[in-house]
């Protein structure tokens, strides 16, 4: 087989384009060819290469059977659960395709990738492949996920992803918050909220919901499932489920959670638990109920989620065109992303994209703050907290699964933790709305983990920092309805900007304007 011709011809939009050598280039591509005969030798010459036209596949073709017939798979990439943390010296391990939570000795888990075969590229290999899939709509690289896919599940069939083309996410250069509130040039925020159910964790989901379409082809007992949530975990599961066709059962807090976020698992068909207790509560529950019965566990317990949520610590740095940020800035609940986020930045160095990794903050909410509490305590002792209600209700959480795995990623990564009180995250949302954004109470969060953080001199003016923006305002606009009609007790709400009643006459307008314009002529 002409090897160039057919690299050339079928998989442009995939493959990376060819590093500049005047004669002979050994190019190395994993995705379509046999392993055993991966390495090729195709011409190359100086000049670039002319453009190539993709060919349409033929009519009764969908891009899904497309990406089948490419055969994607033919390579030796492989990742398997191993206990997280282990020594080196620990054996253990399960295959992806074996449903398991938990380690032998009750531990948290982790995706391990066969870090050897991905190192067999190097990392210009791997920026330049994951660039070249931005923004296309080749099944499935058209998601921010599965356009790192050698590095999420490289062993899925691209025909079992359930995906939305999710992530790629806006990155928001934060102007006017950052000269006029923090006196920074280089402030960003990355809307992943800006996405397909609302929220960041779409990234998850797709991973997770991928999988077990997988396995309920290969027919595992997985008849359902099921999480505990805050709103926004139960919203992405039930529109993945439904999208694949999959039941999904969903345990909700009652009163806790917003009426966006309560209305998205009701919409997508998924069965709806609302229970008499919190988060933590609804957790308990549903772990206890997915030993007994064939409902798979969609929580971040399940290492599976955090192999897509720290995609987006990939694409922050493909963003900067693989210039690392000093800082980024990330709200924290049940604390499966901060350690998804140290895990992303953390394969990037490894594997050669670039040489260090930011310092990671996470912000809790003052009134959920058992990480914040341990961080003080100079990560001497752990304890649960009862969490109380805040605005930042996503992240009303006291018992987090993934403490062992934020504690690994913040020392690992010289990170700070934070918090905002309700006031605080309050007013720093209602900051952030009046300069353009439209932000959830969690982002209101980590951005006064930011202003703290400028404020005591340790985030410097010159520095680059990137604030995770981790759902949709509208996802929670009673909070802001609330706050721009000054109704919560004891909160100053000093940025309310309440809409003003007028009687419906020239004068009355007149008026009012008048007075309105005069309050804002430039002095
Ligand atoms: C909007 C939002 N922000 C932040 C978080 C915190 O993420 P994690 O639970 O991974 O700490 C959550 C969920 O907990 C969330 O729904
Ligand atoms: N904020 C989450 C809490 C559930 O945690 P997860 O770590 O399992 O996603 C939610 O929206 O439910």
């Amino acid at each position: 087989m002409n090897y160039s011709r057919h690299f050339l011809h079928n998989h442009h939009l995939q493959s990376p384009p060819p590093m500049a050598t005047p004669t002979t280039l050994l190019l190395r591509s994993p995705f379509y060819t046999n392993p055993r005969r991966r390495t090729t030798t195709i011409k190359a010459s100086n000049n670039p290469p002319p453009p190539l036209h993709h060919h349409r596949r033929p009519a009764d073709e969908s891009i899904r059977q497309e990406a089948h017939r490419r055969n994607s798979t033919d390579h030796n990439f492989s990742a398997k659960y191993v206990p997280f943390n282990a020594h080196p010296s620990c054996t253990e391990s399960y295959s992806l395709d074996e449903i398991v939570y938990r380690s032998r000795s009750g531990g948290l888990l982790d995706v391990h990738h066969d870090m050897e075969a991905l190192k067999a590229f190097d990392g210009t290999y791997w920026k330049s492949l994951f660039d070249s899939r931005i923004g296309k709509t080749t099944w499935p690289y058209g998601s921010g996920v599965w356009s790192k896919k050698e590095w999420v599940l490289p062993e899925i069939d691209d025909d079992d992803i359930v995906s939305a083309f999710e992530g790629n996410s806006n990155m928001f250069w934060a102007e006017r918050f950052g000269k006029q509130l923090v006196g920074m040039n280089d402030l960003w925020v990355k809307h992943c909220g800006i996405s397909h159910t609302g929220s960041f964790k779409d990234l998850g989901m797709t991973v997770l919901v991928s999988q077990v379409n997988r396995l309920r082809k290969m027919n595992r007992p997985v008849i359902g499932v099921g999480c505990a949530s805050t709103g926004d975990t139960s919203a992405a599961l039930s529109a993945y489920c439904a999208s694949a066709g999959i039941p999904s059962i969903v345990f909700l807090p009652a009163d806790k959670i917003s009426m966006a976020q309560l209305v998205q698992p009701i919409a997508n068909g998924a069965f709806v638990l609302s229970l008499d207790t919190d988060f933590d509560g609804c957790m308990r529950l549903v772990r206890e109920v997915t030993s007994e019965l064939p409902i798979y566990l969609a929580n971040s317990l399940n290492s599976l989620r955090l192999e897509g949520q720290k995609t987006a610590a990939i694409e922050i740095l493909q963003q900067f065109d693989w210039e690392v940020p000093d800082w980024v800035i990330v709200p924290g609940g049940n604390l499966g992303n901060i350690y998804a986020f140290y895990k992303g930045f953390h394969m990037c160095k490894e594997l050669g994209l670039v040489d260090r990794i930011p310092r990671l903050v996470c912000a809790q909410a003052a009134n959920a703050n058992p990480l914040y509490l341990h961080f003080q305590s100079g990560w001497e002792d752990f304890s649960p907290v009862k969490a109380k209600t805040t605005f930042a209700s996503a992240i009303q959480i006291g018992d987090p699964v993934s403490i062992d795995r934020a504690v690994y990623a913040l020392k690992n990564s010289n990170g700070i933790v934070e918090e905002a009180t309700e006031e605080e995250l309050m007013d720093a949302m209602a900051q952030a709305d009046a300069t353009g954004m439209f932000i959830c109470p969690h982002t209101g969060v980590a951005l006064t983990a930011l202003v703290k953080l400028r404020n005591s001199g340790v985030i410097k003016a010159t520095d680059r920092a990137v604030v995770v923006s981790t759902a949709h305002g509208l996802k929670f606009t009673q909070s802001k309805i609330d706050y721009h009609s000054k109704a919560i007790p004891e909160m100053g709400c000093k940025l309310a900007n309440p809409p003003v009643n007028v009687k419906a006459d020239f004068g009355s307008v007149m008026d009012v304007l008048k007075k309105y314009l005069l309050s804002k002529e430039v002095k």
